[in-house]
């Protein structure tokens, strides 16, 4: 019955979202287990004629009982300490009516079940084991109290009365499982998209882009399809930090990382390699297209402005290198592209610079 609780959506902790939960979820689920369990116990009252006194009990155990949980959760300073009482409450009321329904089969394991799954999918941890001691404990000491006599046998009227209770728990876990199983593939899903972006930018994180990067070396060492790298670094972006601020600076990486994506098609892959510093995978692409693209990257960031700092200028440095034979994993690769992007640094950035051992080493492209 309570296995829809765990499949609730997290808000800022697990307490805070089980109080949430109370309520909303606890309560009606306790009501319906209960007067259900309080059903199959009835169909074992009808057939022992019981004494009025055990009916009397069976409705405050299966009807008011929901009642007095719902209220001592609610006026608990910690609800959910409350409800892990109750829910081992549960479990020793239905300890009780096992030895009161004279051990009858059918219905004592129906509940003993029903109770202890209701413990292990709450998601409490531990707490179905904690609950057995409660929930064997009130069966023996019942069975002391009353000396109740051994029927294990159950009529067609008790099983009529039992199964709905197995039928109505058996659906409604099927049917908390299911959403846990969606919550958690969903959020699975979402985590993984998170791994795969960097949060500042929206580009791909760092080892996420370095996974497309490698899968295009592989291509081209397999069919020789061309691909170039970018590194662009922008220049001076201490400065930036240091003379508008931190805020500032972290525009400006947000709008390098929008600008990035405007000038490259669908088909690149761009990424945030760190700090300062951006990657682009030019698939299918060679070097002079590469060229073009870099070009465009830095005479763009030539007139970005941003929104909230119009003073700040950015120019970026940027070195290409292309898919050769010669690299035979993505770290050579990236160490030429390394290499090219610390000779547009080393010559005053503000430039373009190919690795020149890739082939069509192009001269350097210097700003007008
Ligand atoms: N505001 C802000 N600063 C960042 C971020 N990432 C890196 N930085 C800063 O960027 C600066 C990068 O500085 P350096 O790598 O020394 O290089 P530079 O000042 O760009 O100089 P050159 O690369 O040599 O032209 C460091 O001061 C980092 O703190 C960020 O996300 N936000």
């Amino acid at each position: 019955m309570l296995s829809r609780v765990a499949a609730m959506p997290y808000s800022t902790s697990r307490q805070d979202a089980f109080k949430q939960s109370t309520y909303r979820r606890i309560y009606p689920l306790r009501v319906v287990g209960m007067g259900l369990g309080g059903l199959a116990i009835a169909g074992v009252l009808i057939e022992q004629h019981a004494h009025p006194w055990r009916w009397a009990l069976m409705i405050a155990s299966c009807l008011l009982w929901p009642q007095i949980a719902l209220l001592c959760a609610r006026m608990s300073a910690n609800s959910y300490r409350a409800e892990k009482h109750n829910l081992l409450i549960d479990s020793a009321i239905a300890g009780m009516w096992v030895a009161l329904m004279h051990f009858n089969l059918l219905p004592s394991v129906v509940l003993v079940t029903v109770t202890t799954f209701d413990k292990l999918s709450s998601g409490m941890r531990r707490l179905w084991l904690i609950s057995l001691p409660g929930l064997f404990g009130a069966a023996v000491l019942t069975a002391l109290i009353l000396r109740p006599p051994v029927q294990l046998e159950s009529s067609l009227l008790i099983v009529a009365c039992t199964l709905p209770l197995l039928v109505v728990h058996t659906l409604s876990s099927s049917i908390g499982s299911y959403r846990l199983i969606r919550t958690v593939s969903r959020q699975n899903k979402l985590l993984e998209q998170l791994r795969r972006t960097d949060a500042q930018t929206g580009l791909f994180a760092r080892d996420h882009w370095q996974q497309q990067a490698d899968a295009a070396l592989q291509l081209f060492q397999a069919v020789g399809q061309p691909a170039c790298l970018l590194m662009i670094d922008v220049d001076h972006f201490k400065q930036v930090n240091d003379t508008y601020g931190h805020t500032a600076g972290d525009d400006a990486i947000r709008a390098v990382g929008q600008l990035i994506r405007d000038c490259i098609c669908e088909e690149d892959c761009a990424g945030r390699y760190g700090g300062d510093e951006f990657a682009v995978l030019c698939q299918n692409t060679g070097q002079p297209d590469a060229l073009g693209i870099a070009e465009r990257i830095r005479t763009e960031l030539l007139t970005l402005r941003l929104p909230h700092h119009p003073n700040v200028r950015l120019s970026s440095s940027i070195g290409v290198a292309a898919a050769a034979p010669a690299f035979s994993n993505l770290q050579a690769w990236m160490q030429a592209a390394d290499a090219a992007l610390y000779s547009a640094k080393h010559q005053g950035r503000n430039q373009v610079a190919s690795h020149p051992t890739a082939p069509y080493a192009a001269a350097q492209v210097r700003p007008a």
